[in-house]
């Protein structure tokens, strides 16, 4: 077999539109959803990200801020920032671009965040009740991948699914919301392992879907996988830079070998990453209207 390429820009642009729909009608409503990201110190990955996440939200209509702190600045100024913006009733959403320098504790920065702003998804509040099935803001990755699996129409409910990572941010969110009685992405058999796993091809090559984030650069080779699979590649590896500048990227998976016997992959660049920007938005927008009392899904 060779694999069908899920084309997450693709996706991400078809979800996209239908935010920007509801936007258009929110405004007639006087409400615009407001975004404010707050980046400290010029970690040049971390500029291309915020920047990439502003001229989404402008595109999309968005009300959007940037804030632009040195890299010695004080804790103190950055937590008097996020209480700023937690109570600004323009904004419905607050993104801290992570990592954050050595100087600052990023727990304490994350928790200070309001968690009905947090769209991020990342405050402990959002984390529990995303564990025991509340609305709640759901990460921006995790989101993603769920989306992308829903667009396969490869059935998830009873699958046997291997998660390779199990970070907060990716691989135990995602693993919590896969195995969720959830429609119409849960219900699934949820295996996680992570780069100590002993025998790790015993698991991925039962997998029927393979989530990869674990953070090394081609992890997974095609010796691992069973035909048919379905891949979701969630890695981002710089490896370099192209003649232009410009930062070559790899995945977490040997998509050369690997796409020979999947039925769905996800490719790098091109794949989650565009998602994660727009569930970001997605997040915003539910938040707005939350903060608007209208139905919402994180409420
Ligand atoms: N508070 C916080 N929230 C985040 O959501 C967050 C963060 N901090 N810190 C860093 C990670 C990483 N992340 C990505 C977003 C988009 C792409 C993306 O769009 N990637 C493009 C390629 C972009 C490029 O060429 O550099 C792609 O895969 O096609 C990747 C990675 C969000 N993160």
């Amino acid at each position: 077999m060779s694999a069908k390429i899920l084309d997450g820009k693709a996706v991400a642009e078809k979800i996209r539109q239908n935010i920007k729909r509801e936007v258009e009608e929110l405004k007639g409503k006087g409400i615009t959803p407001g975004l404010v990201t707050i980046l400290v110190g010029e970690n040049p990955a971390s500029v291309s990200y915020v920047t990439a996440k502003q001229k989404t939200a402008h595109e999309l209509g968005f009300y959007s801020v940037q804030e632009n702190l040195p890299e010695n600045v004080s804790e103190e100024k950055l937590l008097k920032m996020i209480d700023k913006y937690n109570r600004d009733p323009q904004i419905h959403g607050i993104l801290v671009q992570l990592p954050l320098p050595k100087h600052i504790n990023e727990k304490r920065v994350l928790y200070a965040i309001d968690p009905r702003k947090d769209v991020d998804g990342f405050h402990p509040v959002n984390v529990g009740k995303l564990v025991i099935g509340e609305p709640c803001f759901i990460p921006c990755t995790p989101y993603g991948v769920l989306m992308l699996l829903a667009e396969t129409g490869v059935p998830v409910d009873g699958a046997d699914v291997v998660v390779v990572g199990r970070s907060n941010i990716v691989g135990k969110p995602v693993a919590i919301l896969l195995m969720q009685k959830r429609k119409p992405v849960g219900n699934a058999t949820v295996t996680v392992c992570h780069t100590g796993t002993k025998n790790m091809a015993e698991h991925t090559k039962r997998a029927d879907i393979l989530i990869v984030a674990a953070g090394v650069p081609k992890f997974v080779t095609a010796d691992m996988v069973k035909e048919g699979v379905v891949v979701i590649d969630v890695g981002v590896n710089r490896i370099g830079t192209t003649p232009e500048g410009k930062a070559k990227l790899c995945g977490d998976v040997d998509f050369e070998g690997v796409k020979e016997k999947a039925s769905f992959i996800t490719p790098v660049p091109g794949g989650v990453g565009p998602m994660t920007i727009t569930m970001l938005m997605k997040n915003t927008l539910e938040s707005a209207k939350m903060w608007a009392g209208l139905p919402s899904e994180v409420a």
